[in-house]
């Protein structure tokens, strides 16, 4: 088993709002197994993105526990020090949000290029590796040494798609990666997501796109307000969600 949470819940204190409490992640339970796929699935506002950043530590859980497998070892990503968390971002779990936190006057290719070189990856290599993965996600060559700054929402996307997987990470996270892609370059997301796949990576995806969970996703595990409502196998999801 890659992962394992455990009555995961984050509540959000709104000092501004005279403390007022929001449940984002409410006692949340399920499992991962190595190498599985699994969706997250949801209306607006249950909960997903907020379930991500736990796992990511982006959002430090109120109580509960997110076991991951590493290596031989089981760190509980809900309590563990900041060090860990930071090595293992460096090294075993990526990351993608929507939108690219941008590094100003950095070209594409660097950004994508750059979680490589900090693993200690020669400069040309890496820059290498990044433009292979900019080219299956179809971004133009011409953009490869431009700023994301004026890319647009899809070809940010794909620079910030191709950046999460360089390193080939052990577990990936992604909050909803493809939502601004058009169906072409969607269909090559999907392609690059199961060549991870089958380098044994595993992944729990935020997806909007009903097409890309039934493309790749083994399991749907469904969220409403905040709360686990149900966890079904892909054939299932169109049932369980329409
Ligand atoms: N940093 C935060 N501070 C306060 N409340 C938050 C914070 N992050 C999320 N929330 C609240 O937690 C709840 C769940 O939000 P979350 O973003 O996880 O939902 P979501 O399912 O990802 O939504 P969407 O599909 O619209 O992106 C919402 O009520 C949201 O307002």
């Amino acid at each position: 088993m890659a992962l394992s949470i455990e009555n995961l819940s984050k509540t959000f204190e709104m000092h501004i709002l005279d403390n007022k409490r929001v449940v984002g992640v409410d006692d949340i339970s399920f499992t991962v197994d190595d190498g599985e796929f699994v969706a997250v699935v949801g209306e607006s506002g249950s909960g997903k993105s907020s379930l991500l950043k736990c796992i990511y530590r982006t959002y430090e859980p109120s109580s509960g526990a997110i076991v991951y497998q590493n290596g031989e070892r089981e760190v509980d990503l809900a309590t563990c020090d900041e060090r860990e968390i930071l090595r293992l971002r460096e090294n075993a779990i990526g990351y993608t949000s929507q939108f690219l936190t941008e590094i100003p006057r950095v070209p594409a290719v660097d950004v994508v290029a750059r979680p490589l070189r900090e693993q200690g990856m020669a400069t040309d290599v890496a820059r290498q590796r990044a433009e292979e993965l900019l080219s299956r996600l179809q971004l133009p060559s011409e953009l490869w040494e431009a700023y994301p700054a004026t890319f647009s929402g899809g070809e940010r996307q794909r620079v910030n798609l191709a950046q999460a997987l360089a390193t080939d990470p052990d577990l990936l996270l992604l909050d909803e990666p493809t939502s601004a892609l058009d169906p072409d370059t969607r269909e090559a997301a999907i392609e690059l997501l199961r060549d991870a796949l089958d380098d044994g990576t595993t992944v729990i995806g935020v997806f909007h796109n009903a097409d890309v969970v039934e493309a790749v996703a083994d399991r749907v595990v469904v969220v409403d307000q905040a709360r686990l409502q149900r966890i079904v196998d892909v054939d299932e999801y169109q049932e369980a969600v329409v």
